[in-house]
């Protein structure tokens, strides 16, 4: 038999450490308060599957995670992953800024290995939890050879999808992350079934590494509907952001009333970044609608404006020049 990979979870806290008065409470719940060491002796499967140990790192529901608490995880993955004794990692998470999360791994974290975010949108208390398996699925995914060398990974309800891509569309139901342009595999019993590759550049072929990062930039999103107003774009100015992604409708489209405010903020430095809040996912092109190419503003592309804020704040450590930022937004 070959030796067992030896996989470390990284815990944060989530849904997936949550408890709830009762069973039937599927959604009224304290989220982050199991240890993960609890999380893993409750699991005695996992002993057939791979060799795990548990650090909890935080203890927080997803939301309240702040710059500093990437910073902090996105190092200690990267130490991780530079062990010999040490064959993948699988961060256990709140599902709100899972997304984000994962991304943000995708792109900093230098390593082959698998990283593998993991959450439940079930308290372990719940009828039907589905932390238990999705954890089981993780390690299985982390320990395999299979998924080395296809980024950071988000592993729920049997689905594999890529860090990069993946979103949480709903906030009931254990089959809330979806992908716009599909999973990458599924877990079925134990085992990994691959059916696709992310053709954007991640972790071994990006650019940006965590290891020479040490401060994130300010990156706010401010969202537009109708009657939208400059207020928010401009207090976000006011505090230091260094760019505000434009949460818009359809084409990641600008108000007219909107639009001198933010020529004049791109003026004053701050960058612009146009992206959409369409349910199933945007896909904002330079130059429709506005005129970016005049005003030099940015498109955030097929990124929703939680996943353009993580590519902004980690591009603004590396560039502030505009056809960069633009590039680093089409090929990531
Ligand atoms: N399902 C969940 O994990 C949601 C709980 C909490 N809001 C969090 O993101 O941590």
């Amino acid at each position: 038999e070959a030796a067992k990979p030896n996989v470390v979870i990284l815990a944060t806290g989530g849904t997936i450490a949550g408890a709830g008065a009762d069973a039937m409470n599927s959604a009224t719940y304290q989220a982050a308060k199991v240890p993960v060491d609890k999380l893993i002796a409750g699991l005695p499967q996992l002993e057939k599957i791979a060799t795990v140990r548990g650090e909890q790192v935080f203890q927080i529901a997803s939301e309240s995670f702040r710059n500093d608490n990437l910073l902090a995880l996105g190092k200690r993955v990267a130490a991780l992953v530079k062990q010999n004794d040490v064959d993948g990692i699988v961060i256990t998470h709140g599902t709100d800024t899972a997304e984000e999360t994962a991304y943000f791994l995708n792109l900093v974290v230098k390593t082959e290995k698998p990283i593998v975010v993991v959450a439940s949108m079930r308290p372990g208390t719940a009828i039907s939890a589905d932390g238990a398996l999705n954890l089981l699925n993780a390690i299985t995914v982390a320990g395999s050879k299979d998924a080395r060398g296809k980024g950071a990974l988000v592993v729920m309800n049997d689905t594999i999808n890529s860090g990069r891509d993946v979103s949480k569309m709903i906030n009931i139901r254990p089959d809330a992350f979806q992908s716009p342009w599909g999973p990458l595999g599924l877990v079925v019993e134990g085992k990994s079934y691959w059916f696709r590759k992310l053709d954007k550049r991640h972790t071994t072929t990006s650019e940006f590494d965590i290891e020479k990062i040490d401060a994130l930039p300010l990156v706010e999103i401010a969202y537009a509907a109708g009657n939208v107003n400059d207020t928010a774009y401009r207090a976000f100015a006011k505090t230091g952001a260094k760019a505000i992604i434009h949460a818009g409708p359809g084409n990641g489209s600008v108000a007219g009333t909107l639009v001198p405010t933010l020529q004049e903020l791109r003026g004053k430095g701050l960058h612009i970044i146009r992206s959409s809040h369409v349910n199933a996912g945007g896909f904002v092109l330079r130059n429709a609608e506005q005129p970016d190419d005049k005003y030099d503003w940015l498109v955030a592309h097929d990124l929703n404006p939680q996943k353009a804020r993580i590519l902004a704040t980690v591009a603004l450590t590396a560039t502030n020049d505009t056809k960069e930022l633009q590039r680093i937004f089409m090929e990531y």
